[in-house]
């Protein structure tokens, strides 16, 4: 995974997205803002989340499920100096998305580029290496094992 000092810049600037005194409300924009993008990219992805209303874009199921997301990912965000922890919800986040037909790498790789293109916009005096040393270990321990 990254090192100390990008995890110590990746985990400060987040808390724009996360800290308590954050809305519960950005979190779920910048999510929003996200799957948007991801499905410009990717519309066929879209398919994957019939179950979570998707088709409702703002609906209240699709709502939960960009929580669910964005909260897993600040639970990882919080874990990025322990790498054992990590490594260990790594691999449960990587057995929750390899039971879901169609779920690739390549849905994984537009995710990458939609949250380093978006995170700037809301993350102050964003650090490209810094995010991108971090997250993309990350984004590869969750998509482990997909085709
Ligand atoms: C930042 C990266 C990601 C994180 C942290 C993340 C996290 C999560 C979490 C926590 C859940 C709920 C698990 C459950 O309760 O069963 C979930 C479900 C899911 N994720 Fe991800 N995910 C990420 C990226 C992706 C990508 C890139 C795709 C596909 C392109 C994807 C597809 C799915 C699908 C299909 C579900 C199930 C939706 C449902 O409940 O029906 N995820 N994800």
């Amino acid at each position: 995974y990254c090192s100390y000092g990008d995890a110590d810049i990746v985990v400060e600037q987040w808390q724009h997205v996360s800290s308590p005194d954050a809305a519960a409300q950005t979190k779920l924009a910048c999510g929003q803002a996200v799957f948007h993008r991801l499905f410009e990219l990717a519309p066929g992805a879209t398919a994957l989340f019939g179950r979570v209303n998707v088709a409702d874009f703002n609906s209240p199921e699709f709502s939960g499920h960009i929580m669910r997301v964005m909260g897993g990912l600040d639970i990882l965000m919080n874990y990025m100096h322990d790498e054992p922890a990590l490594e260990s919800m790594l691999a449960h986040l990587a057995t929750q998305h390899a039971v879901r037909e169609g779920v690739t790498t390549a849905g994984f790789d537009v995710m990458a580029t939609v949250l380093m293109e978006s995170m700037p916009q809301v993350v102050e005096g964003f650090n490209t290496d810094a995010w991108r040393n971090c997250l993309i270990p990350i984004l590869d321990g969750i998509s482990a094992g997909l085709p």
